[in-house]
């Protein structure tokens, strides 16, 4: 073999080598690439598993070097430290049981409630401290659901018309209609028919001198769209609006006895130094 083609056998060689190395790292990229993709995902599944599991628990997930029994009791310990500092308040309360809880007492059965209990914590019944008191289609549910985003506050879910319609019924009967509290947690309620109910105010006040009072306001004519709009989507073959809100057809007197536009002029009944208007 002359020392020309042997210098060709080697070059040939090298190319293979150079190619199969590549081929190799390649292959260990990939490998490990999928491998690690792999384990992420299975650590956020894991993750994910654990807050759904457990959203009172405050579980941290340990490096992987602190071996597992070490792990689980320092887990443990950081629950139990959170435990007596974290108040756990549920944004939503869709039931409750007269007869079972005698007036501000705590709600000791409820299963619901054993995390409040496990941190030495006793919820139960106030009446309110604020009240929405309208206007109807003011965005009163919306001005209630953003209000009780904060945990200090709890409302009742549903228009209890107390004042209004129940009001014969007592103030036991209103109190078991408030979701239970924690103490310094604001109980609220709305039912925007207050606003327009003339033995309210005076009643509010004899309960509660200090009740604080929100209204929502918005356009009249618009409001009143709004609750026409609502009203005939429940009854069939009601006259038109224009019908409805002027006198005679006149199409310019305005029927202020007719109800949605006399919400409109309603504030009269109120002492509006009172009320918090938004
Ligand atoms: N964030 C916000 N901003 C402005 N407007 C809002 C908001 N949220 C609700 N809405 C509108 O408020 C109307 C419903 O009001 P209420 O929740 O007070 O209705 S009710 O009295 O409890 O039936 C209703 O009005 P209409 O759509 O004109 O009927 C809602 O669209």
């Amino acid at each position: 073999m002359s020392a020309r083609s042997g210098w060709d056998l080697l070059w040939r060689m090298n190319k293979r080598s150079c190619a199969l190395t590549l081929l190799m790292c390649a292959g260990v990229i990939y490998l490990s690439y999928s491998f690690n993709s792999c384990l992420v995902t299975n650590l956020n599944r894991a993750l994910r598993q654990q807050r759904a599991r457990g959203f009172l628990s405050f579980s941290v997930t340990a490096p992987r070097t602190v071996p597992i029994e070490e792990n689980e009791k320092r887990q443990m310990r950081l629950r139990q430290e959170k435990q007596t500092i974290v108040r756990v308040v549920p944004l939503t309360w869709t039931g409750f049981s007269i007869g079972n809880e005698t007036s501000g007492e705590p709600i000791d059965g409820a299963p619901k409630y054993r995390f409040l209990r496990q941190q030495g914590l006793r919820p139960s019944r106030k009446l309110p401290d604020a009240l929405i008191i309208g206007v109807k289609k003011g965005g009163t549910r919306a001005l209630l659901e953003f209000i009780r985003l904060h945990p200090d506050v709890r409302a009742a879910g549903s228009e209890v018309h107390f004042f209004d319609r129940f009001y014969n019924k007592g103030f036991t009967w209103y109190r078991h209609h408030m979701p239970p509290t924690l103490e310094g947690q604001v109980t609220m309620e709305k039912t925007p028919s207050y606003f327009v109910t003339r033995e309210v105010p005076q009643r509010v006040r004899q309960m509660n001198p200090s009740m604080k009072l929100l209204v929502v306001v918005r356009d009249p004519v618009t409001r009143a769209i709004s609750d026409y709009t609502q009203a005939a989507s429940k009854k069939d073959g009601m006259r038109r609006f224009e019908d409805l809100a002027f006198l005679n057809g006149s199409g310019g007197l305005v029927d202020t006895s007719w109800g949605p536009v006399k919400i409109g002029v309603m504030l009269v009944i109120w002492n509006v130094g009172y009320i918090v208007f938004l």
